[in-house]
């Protein structure tokens, strides 16, 4: 089953587009588990359990695991998933970005030691930076788009005086996301939801391609504007939070309040689809 397969076979049988993000932060783990490290596949085995018929992904973020040395954590997570979630696909959020014999081995660590069915890119190094995740069939890879923080401007919403039609940086990437990078259709683009009026152009310039679109939650992005923005009938959109769901109660209830806090955005998600 490929990655997109996964994502409308998820989507349907969840009715979701919420994905789950896994960014554990063990200081801010409830009091049984906080401050240790060792605790994180644990807390994170609780949110999925608890979520697992919610979610249309799951997103573990690698800074999360890998800045506390819980790689092998990630691995048992990752495991877990599979076990406990197998409809659900998992997106690595690794934002790679290297030269190809570079990204061959990122993409191998993404595919194959942590066996994620789609993977986070930056586009910045161009297109042979991305053609070594494309080599693995069936798997996906979003691009950073127009990202969800305010120093995406820096960059994404400058204009390419040298592209015909003097396209901005993200409606460019957009474009080679939708057109000429994507061989295979694996292909999908990152799109902050604080931004919904460039979701919307993102949708129109990428019209078939999955959008991830983190920013609700804890950054304060807007759900019904997101899905109004980006969502079409025939086009998934993800869209991720993390923080509002993992740490909705810093108690011994943190995975009911997880559940709670996951099936209120899931509901108002779906209802601003039907709207
Ligand atoms: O690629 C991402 O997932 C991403 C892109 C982006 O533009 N903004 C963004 O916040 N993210 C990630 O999405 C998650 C957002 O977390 P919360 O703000 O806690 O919901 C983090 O893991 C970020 O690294």
């Amino acid at each position: 089953m490929t990655f997109l397969d996964m994502l409308r076979a998820a989507g349907r049988q969840n009715g979701s587009m919420l994905c789950v993000g896994l960014d554990p932060e063990p200081t801010r783990f409830p009091s049984r588990l906080k401050g240790d490290a060792n605790k994180i596949y644990d807390f994170c085995a609780h949110i999925v359990d608890a979520t697992a018929d919610l979610a249309i992904a799951f997103k573990p973020q690698i800074a999360y695991f890998a800045a506390h040395r819980a790689e092998g954590q990630l691995e048992r997570l990752m495991e877990h998933m599979r076990r406990v979630a197998p409809q659900v696909p998992i997106i690595l959020d690794a934002k790679r970005g290297d030269i190809g014999s570079t990204a061959e081995q990122y993409a191998r660590e993404a595919f194959e030691r942590y066996g994620a069915d789609a993977v986070t890119l930056s586009p910045f190094m161009g297109f042979d930076s991305v053609q070594p995740y494309l080599k693995f069939e069936g798997k996906g890879a979003f691009l950073l788009c127009r990202t969800s923080n305010p120093g995406g401007d820096d960059l994404q919403n400058q204009r390419l005086s040298s592209v015909p039609g003097e396209p901005l940086l993200y409606e460019h990437v957009a474009r080679l996301a939708q057109g000429p990078w994507n061989l295979n259709g694996q292909l999908g683009l990152v799109v902050g939801a604080t931004y919904p009026a460039e979701i919307e152009r993102v949708r129109a310039l990428a019209p078939t391609l999955p959008l991830l679109i983190p920013g609700v939650g804890a950054q304060g992005g807007d759900a019904v504007a997101t899905v109004k923005a980006g969502w079409r009938e025939d086009a998934p959109i993800i869209v991720n939070s993390s923080r509002a769901i993992l740490y909705a109660s810093g108690g011994d209830d943190f995975a009911e309040a997880a559940r709670h806090e996951a099936l209120r955005t899931r509901d108002l998600l779906q209802q601003a689809a039907r709207a």
